[in-house]
Formats: structure tokens, sequence, C-alpha cells
């Protein structure tokens, strides 16, 4: 191609995906992890009260409590890759393109923190990546996650003269991809174990209760997700909420309530959280770590933790599945 004079460069037209997660704190101390609930927790998606009352309590209580104390339990799981949302969401960048024969280029980002969306689609367009597929990993929409990603990618798109044609990864919580990938990743878990579980516990994050009278189809993806992979592993499966924020009330049951429950029963739990794409401070933390104390406290017998799809086989096989299907066409 023969460009006149003084015209600016054009990249070679490429495919372009683009991972987007919820986002984590640059280093486990009080400051960093201050910046991103302050950004976090100022999304009106993410606390629907008005903000004339939200951002007092924000500001005059809620940062200056909570960094010190999630500081503590973020520096617990911190990997020498730092945060480990963020270090498997980069891992799963890079385990992608070899499966589509590095026909599509791959990136991630964050909705919160670094790095940031903007950003990203800019490299992407600048690799020439002229059609861009936005994959939300969140298997089961919710206002608060999946949506706030397509608005800060708009908003993004306002400030662009050339911008990209976008395609989005829907939510993927009933789909056979999905449920395969997540029977095979507990099936190969309780193999692991020395130990029959008598409960098996799928821990979703939790969100108030009126979303759900409001409208979000969040609790009901999450329980149908649970009914699936029961039906695929014929075998029950328990649902809990985890990682109540607030004094409104969440989606119940609560999983800290259920380990209890199930502990001074004197059972034995394997737990494990579908609706994450990523082990993170939430699954690490708060159940492997913080969920087995209490468990052990209230008189529970064995307890195993299941890892997260992650960037292993089985999850990567069915994000390669769920994109094909969404670049039909540009492919
Ligand atoms: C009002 C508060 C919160 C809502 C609503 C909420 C929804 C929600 N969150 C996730 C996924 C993740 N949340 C994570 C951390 C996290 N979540 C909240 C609060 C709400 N989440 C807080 C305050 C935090 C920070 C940690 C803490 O201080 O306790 C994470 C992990 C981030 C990490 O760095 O590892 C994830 C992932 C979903 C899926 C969801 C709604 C469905
Ligand atoms: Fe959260
Ligand atoms: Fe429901």
């Amino acid at each position: 191609m023969t460009l006149p004079p003084n015209h600016p460069p054009v990249a070679a037209p490429r495919i372009g995906v683009l991972l987007v997660n919820l986002g984590t704190p640059d280093a486990p101390d009080a400051p960093s992890v201050r910046r991103y609930l302050a950004e976090f927790l100022s999304d009106r998606r993410v606390v629907e009260i008005p903000q004339i009352l939200w951002q007092p309590i924000l500001r005059g209580i809620i940062l200056t409590t909570r960094p010190k104390k999630s500081a503590h339990a973020y520096a617990q799981v911190w990997t020498e890759n730092g945060s480990p949302l963020a270090a498997i969401t980069h891992a799963q960048s890079e385990a992608l393109p070899p499966l589509f024969g590095d026909a599509v280029q791959v990136a991630y980002a964050m909705r919160y923190g670094k790095p940031a969306i903007g950003p990203a689609i800019d490299a992407l367009m600048a690799a020439g990546c002229q059609r861009i597929l936005i994959a939300p990993m969140y298997p089961q929409y919710c206002a608060a996650t999946t949506a706030t990603v397509v608005d800060a990618v708009g908003e993004h798109l306002k400030t662009l003269r050339w911008q990209p044609a976008l395609r989005y990864l829907p939510p993927y919580h009933d789909d056979a991809a999905y449920i395969g990938a997540l029977k095979a990743s507990v099936d190969a878990g309780l193999a692991a174990l020395d130990f029959t579980p008598d409960v098996l516990l799928a821990s979703f994050h939790g969100m108030p209760e009126r979303t759900l009278h409001l409208g979000d189809p969040y609790h009901c993806q999450c329980r149908k997700t649970a009914r699936l992979l029961s039906e695929a592993m014929g075998r029950p499966i328990e649902v809990a909420f985890q990682s109540r924020f607030g004094r409104a009330k969440w989606l119940e049951p609560a999983t800290d309530t259920q380990l209890e429950t199930f502990g001074r029963a004197g059972q034995s739990v394997a737990i494990f959280a579908p609706g994450f794409s990523a082990d993170c401070l939430e699954t690490l933390e708060e159940l492997a770590i913080r969920g087995k104390e209490q468990f052990e406290a209230a008189g529970g017998g064995r307890f195993a933790y299941l890892p997260c799809l992650n960037a292993d086989t089985p999850g990567m096989a069915m994000l390669e599945t769920l994109m094909r299907r969404e670049l039909a066409g540009w492919l």
C-alpha cells in the first residue's frame, strides 16, 4: 500500500479481544486500597444510594476504616506477580491467542484501577484492531459488574475520532460450555481430595436484595448456574451469597451463615465460587482462609476450597468456544 507523503501510518486490520474484570489495588497497602475503593465504591451502579448521602459515608467512614483492614487481607493472598486477580487475568489474556492460531490480539483491562479500559482500547486500535470483542469476565449478568463495563467503554468511545466496531460477550451463566468447564474443574478438584465432602457449596458474590426486585437478573442466573451444574454432576449443590457489604439486606443465604450451619452439624464441605472467573481476594481470603476458620470454629469436619476456572484448560477452552461464536463473521 502506498500512502501519500505525511500520511499517518495505517496498521493492517486485526481483530481484538478485551477481557475486563473488576479491578484490584496496585499494592496490598492502605493508600493503594483506599484509591481503589474510592473509585469502585463511587460508581453509581455499585452503590445505588444518592451521592449526596453516600459520599459523606464513603469519605467519612468507609475510606477511613476499611483500607487498613482490607490491605491486611490482600497481603495474605498477594503473589510475586501482584494481586491474584490481576495476575490470573493477565495469564488468561496470554493463554487465549494460541487457541485462535494468533488470529486475534488479546488484551485485558480492569474496570477500576489499572490497566484501565480506555488505554487498553487505544492500544488495540493502535495495533490495528478495528473490530473488538469486549468480554466482561462475569458469567452472571449484574448491573454492578457487566453494565458498568459497557458504561466505561461507552465513555471512552465518546473521546475517539476513529471508533472500533464493537461486540460484547453476553452473560454465559447457562451456556453448556460454561457448565461443562465448571463440571470438569469441580470434578478434578474433588478427585484430588483425600475425603468425600458431605456438602458441595457454590458461593456467589452477593448483592443487595433490592436489586433483584428492581429487575436485575443476577440472582436468577446464579441459581440457574447451580441447578444446571447440579444436574450435570448428578449431585446436590448448595447455593450461598458471600461478601456482604453495608447494612442493607443482601441476597440469602449468606455463605458465612451456611458454613456455620454445616460446621455445627459436623459435616465436611467443599466450597467453590463459580461466579468468579479468576481467584481473588473474595475467594482466596474470604472463602479459603476466613471461611475455613469460621467453619472449623463452628465444629465442622474436613474443609476444601476448590479454585476458580482461572487460566486452566477447561476455562480457556470454554472462552475459546464462547468467543468463536461471538466472533462469527469476523474471524
Ligand atoms: C456495595 C458493595 C459491593 C457490591 C454491590 C459488589 C458486587 C460485586 N463484586 C463482585 C466481584 C468482586 N468484588 C471484589 C471486591 C470487593 N467488592 C466490594 C463491594 C461490593 N461488591 C468491596 C468493598 C471489595 C474490595 C475488597 C474489600 O474491601 O472487601 C472482588 C475482588 C477484587 C480483588 O482485588 O481481588 C471481585 C472479583 C461481583 C461479581 C459483584 C456482583 C455480582
Ligand atoms: Fe465485590
Ligand atoms: Fe431469582
